[in-house]
């Protein structure tokens, strides 16, 4: 099959990552404030090392795209201190599976050249034909991960500035399905029992989901979008991020009143949105933008879309036209995403239209 090691690497560097994302979140959480403003954890540093060692060591010419550097660990010997004790704690049961994505990290300054390995430009450099860019967020949803919600690792293989395989590692979504889809605050910090899932897809062969595990990689079992059409519409699921500061929840109060939803947006943080439409536990994912000048980044969305396509649902910017990652590191232009199924998805950018245009 195709990609059959790059997904079982990222299967496994997740996998190992969220080990160690699992025991962060159990300590008493604080964060450094970045130059943009937003936060940043132990959590997303040590996750970042263990995936990039990973990739590098499966795939050494591979350009990887990631959220973090690591300038403030360099300057902070505590921080670097507390997230190496991390990052050695975290193995995978499994030792076939755990030297298969390189074993454990050597040494502090192996981690910070990991962490470190996530510079790359994307496509932004010429000759990118055929070229291949991995895209790594380390903590999707650092603010839901502080606050004992729902957050991913994200990680997503681009060739050509296309997503072929993405994975995201939610550890506090539900395994099973059929659960109700949880609340900004349900799932207290921690390894709630029958919560954490792995879900990955690979162009034209669908989307797999596992339980989120600490050894070698489980089954998978296949999943789909839920099928709702136009006159089930009212009652279809949908979703929006939690901070108003990423989405214009104002907007999408009024596609969703022009639609005739009648129960509110569930509001999660991260890329577990995607993995919950692929999952069926909701229907519609609205993000509109608040700000034209913020530039949404590839590692925010390129798993996200492919494990959603793969389910059967589209995913499209506000006019329904497909999200252009050519640029580089960011999505092209910012102009917002939409992700529904095929059923509802005229119907669904027509509103979002109908809403800009008034
Ligand atoms: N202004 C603005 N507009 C749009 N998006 C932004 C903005 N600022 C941040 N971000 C990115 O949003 C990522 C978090 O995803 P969500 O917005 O879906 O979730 S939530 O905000 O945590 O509820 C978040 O990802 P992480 O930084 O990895 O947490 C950001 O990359
Ligand atoms: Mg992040």
């Amino acid at each position: 099959m195709p990609y059959e090691t790059e997904l079982r690497t990222a299967l496994l560097a997740l996998q190992r990552a969220s080990l160690l994302t699992r025991r962060v979140a159990l300590t008493t959480l604080s964060s450094v404030t970045k130059s943009d403003r937003s936060p940043v954890t132990v959590g997303d540093f040590g996750a970042q090392a263990l995936v990039i060692s990973a990739l590098r060591h499966a795939f050494p010419d591979d350009a990887i795209v990631a959220e973090e550097d690591a300038a403030a660990l360099r300057d902070n010997e505590a921080l670097r201190g507390k997230v190496w004790d991390y990052v050695q704690g975290a193995g995978l049961s499994d030792e076939g599976a755990e030297s298969s994505i390189g074993g454990p990290l050597k040494s502090e300054r192996d981690m910070l050249d990991a962490i470190d390995g996530g510079a790359s430009e994307g496509f932004a450099s010429a000759g990118s034909q055929g070229r291949r860019v991995w895209a790594l967020d380390p903590i999707d949803g650092t603010k839901g991960f502080l606050r004992g919600g729902q957050y991913a690792i994200a990680l997503a293989l681009l060739v050509d500035a296309k997503p072929v395989l993405g994975v995201l590692a939610c550890p506090n979504l539900p395994q099973d399905a059929s659960a109700p889809i949880p609340t900004e605050h349900a799932h207290e910090k921690g390894e709630g029992e029958g919560y954490g899932v792995l879900v990955s897809a690979v162009a034209g062969q669908g989307t797999t989901v596992r339980v989120l595990g600490s050894g070698g990689v489980a089954e998978g079992k296949p999943t789909k979008m839920r099928e709702v059409g136009e006159a089930q519409i009212g009652s279809a699921v949908f979703c929006e991020s939690v901070e108003s500061g990423h989405s214009s929840h104002d907007h999408h109060a009024l596609i969703t009143q022009k639609l005739g939803v009648t129960s509110s947006p569930v509001r999660m943080d991260s890329q577990a949105k995607y993995a919950s439409l692929a999952m069926g536990l909701a229907d519609v994912y609205l993000r509109l933008p608040v700000s034209a000048s913020y530039q949404e980044k590839i590692w925010d969305h390129a798993a996200g879309e492919i494990v959603v396509k793969e389910a059967g649902g589209m995913v499209g910017d506000v006019q329904g036209r497909p999200l252009d990652w050519a640029q580089g590191r960011t999505l092209k232009e910012n102009k917002g995403v939409v992700v529904a199924g095929k059923g509802v998805w005229d119907m669904v950018i027509s509103a979002v239209k109908d809403v800009l245009a008034a």
